[in-house]
């Protein structure tokens, strides 16, 4: 595993696990944890959304009395099954990703869990399901919460498309805003893999700071995640 994927955001590796240890784990509901471990050995499995960035997560959706969510970017359905513990029994998800098949990994877990009854989710671009949820005037504005965890490239598209969709007062959250820090690295130093997604995360963050639609705080949990508040 990749040493910043280890230690988070973090200089430390050890003051990483000992947040781990002591505030997200033993906290962490069993549905997830199960469902952590499932994605452990998954090839892809550094995508989950990081334990101690979901634990914020949660808490914000609970603050917001989140009842309507959008989720794009499913994958194996780490953070979808934590907003599908976190909304009401009535709340509602719609949830898209481009593969079902890691959707399906988490699967089994999440009925399990009692929650798939709020989950709605579709396999596709998250693109044009959003512009198929704007056709219909009646969304505009009916969503409380947004989590975008999908292709870098379209954070920008998403971000529009989700102003219209959620609430005044809604939150929007982007993860990986630091992109496993080489947000502030020179170019040359960054890994090939990692350099297309970093110059569009650099400037998603560069033209979110002067969006005055919205309160926004880049905290550094996980790989960074960026929370928006709808505020006009
Ligand atoms: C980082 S993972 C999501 C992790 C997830 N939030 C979790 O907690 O496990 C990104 C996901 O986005 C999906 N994806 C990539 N491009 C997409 C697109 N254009 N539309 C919808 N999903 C997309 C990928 O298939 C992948 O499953
Ligand atoms: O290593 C990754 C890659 C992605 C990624 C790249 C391109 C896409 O179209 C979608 C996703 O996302 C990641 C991610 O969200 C994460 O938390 C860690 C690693 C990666």
């Amino acid at each position: 595993m990749e040493k910043t994927m280890r230690k988070g955001l973090l200089q430390s590796i050890d003051l990483y696990e000992y947040i781990l240890e002591t505030s997200v784990y033993p906290r962490e509901p069993a549905p997830l944890k199960q469902l952590r471990i499932a994605t452990a050995n998954h090839p892809w499995f550094v995508m989950s959304t990081a334990p101690d960035a979901g634990q914020l997560m949660g808490m914000l959706l609970k603050l917001v009395n989140a009842k309507k969510t959008i989720e794009i970017g499913v994958y194996t359905g780490y953070s979808l099954l934590l907003t599908a513990l976190s909304i009401p029994d009535d709340g509602k998800i719609i949830a898209m990703d481009i593969n079902r098949e890691t959707y399906e990994i988490g699967l089994p877990i999440i009925r399990k869990a009692g929650v798939e009854h709020k989950i709605n989710f579709i396999e596709s671009q998250a693109l044009p399901v959003l512009d198929k949820l704007l056709q219909n005037k009646e969304n505009e504005g009916s969503f409380d919460f947004a989590f975008v965890d999908a292709d870098k490239d379209n954070y920008w598209n998403y971000h529009e498309r989700l102003l219209k969709l959620v609430k005044v007062g809604g939150l929007i959250i982007f993860d990986n805003t630091l992109w496993g820090g080489t947000v502030t690295q020179p170019e040359e130093a960054v890994s090939e893999h990692r350099r297309v997604s970093r110059g569009f995360i650099i400037e998603f963050n560069k033209t979110i700071s002067t969006d005055h639609r919205v309160e926004i705080s880049l905290t550094p949990l996980g790989d960074g995640m960026t929370i928006c508040r709808r505020i006009c």
